[in-house]
């Protein structure tokens, strides 16, 4: 399959500690300049170090790429694919370095996030701007815009949704289906995105497109919510609201005694997905007595790697100027290759690359 103009695929993540050394370093750079008291960091490292001070996140970005080198090997893509992170090794920088001494023109970027917003968007697009002002000879980079709406992405969460609902059973016909995504300040979700509040709409425009699709599969309705976990910053600051703790408890008093927590938010089972869901949420689940399960997150699952390949290969047909078919899902609508000046902007935003205007 024809990808021209590119000649590598650059994964960009948010990078996660491999060893309890690296967990405050690792708190350090994530946070640095971002006002997070420093009660909140001693509770989040004490996430890492009950696993062992290991985020997942890194092995599962290795499976993704093999997943990803798999699919390239079978439709006959040849793009070598490089992986760089915002807070931990393999450094950005570094990753962009290398491209340019391997002699890389122009690379495609995919992140490990399906949304916009500050920290799931513009901030990973200022690390590329950064990355390629301190690279000399870097290779061009376009970065895929938000792909909440991949027909793919939707597929394998509807997929296991369903595995979920079955895993349930008899429990699953009055189950609620609890979308989860990771809190941001109001103030961000309401910057983000070409004309403000896109990080919850799309959020919203999937979890409704996966109710539906489930709902075709078992034949039945469910109700659904959209909550969220992993609120940080100080507590004078507002953040997006429900939390899914309290959403459960609001749940147990409606008389609702199961439900899927679908985590949305998260291409992967990242530490907010095994602490805050897995650990956290669950035994508040316990404590109400209801019955919860864990809907798996997109991972390495076949159908998102082939709304993967859709993604590069289509943005690849619209950058040699073709009129290049679009698979998505939801209202249809895709959504856009490069970012409007300012957007998903907030106070602390920097010179960003892959805008439609250089540094904007
Ligand atoms: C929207 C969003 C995503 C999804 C998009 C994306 O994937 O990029 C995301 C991903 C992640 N966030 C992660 C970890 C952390 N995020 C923190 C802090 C923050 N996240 C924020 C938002 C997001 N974060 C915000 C607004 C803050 C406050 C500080 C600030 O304004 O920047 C902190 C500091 C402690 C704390 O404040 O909780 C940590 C340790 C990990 C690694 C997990 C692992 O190791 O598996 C991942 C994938
Ligand atoms: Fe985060």
């Amino acid at each position: 399959m024809d990808v021209s103009p590119y000649d590598a695929l650059l994964l960009l993540s948010f990078g996660g500690p491999e060893k309890p050394d690296d967990v405050v370093p690792f708190l350090e750079n994530v946070t640095r300049g971002r006002g997070i008291p420093r009660e909140r960091l001693v509770e989040v490292g004490q996430h890492y170090f009950g696993f062992g001070g290991r985020s997942p996140i890194n092995d599962q970005n290795k499976a993704l790429i093999a997943a990803l080198e798999q699919a390239f090997e079978s439709l006959d893509i040849t793009l070598p694919i490089y992986w760089g992170n915002r807070n931990w090794e393999p450094y950005l920088p570094d990753t962009v370095a290398q491209m340019a001494a391997d002699g890389v023109q122009r690379a495609l970027v995919l992140t490990t996030s399906a949304y916009a917003s500050y920290s799931s968007c513009r901030q990973y697009r200022e690390n590329l701007w950064d990355a390629v002002q301190q690279t000399p000879d870097a290779p061009v980079l376009d970065k895929l815009g938000p792909y909440f709406n991949s027909q793919g992405f939707e597929n394998a969460v509807s997929d296991n949704v369903v595995v979920a609902l079955k895993d349930l059973g008899d429990a699953a016909a009055g189950a609620r289906l609890v979308f989860v995504t990771h809190s941001i300040p109001n103030s961000m979700a309401g910057a983000s995105g070409p004309d403000g509040d896109a990080y919850v709409a799309q959020h919203r425009e999937l979890a409704r497109a996966v109710t539906q699709d489930v709902e075709a599969f078992f034949g039945c309705p469910h109700d659904h919510d959209l909550v969220f976990c992993s609120r940080s910053g100080p507590p004078q600051v507002p953040w997006l609201e429900p939390d899914v703790n309290d959403h459960l408890e609001a749940l147990a008093a409606d008389g609702i005694t199961a439900a899927v927590l679908i985590p949305i938010g998260f291409v992967s089972d990242h530490m907010e997905v095994i602490y805050d869901l897995d650990t956290e949420a669950f035994a508040t689940a316990q404590r109400l007595g209801m019955d919860v399960r864990r809907a798996g997150t997109a991972g390495t699952h076949p159908t998102f790697i082939q709304g993967l390949i859709e993604l590069i290969t289509e943005r690849a047909a619209v950058e040699r100027g073709e009129n290049s078919e679009r698979s998505v899902s939801g209202v249809k609508k895709p959504t856009w290759d490069r970012c409007l000046p300012g957007c998903c902007a907030t106070a602390t935003a920097r010179p960003a690359l892959c805008g439609t205007v250089h540094g904007q």
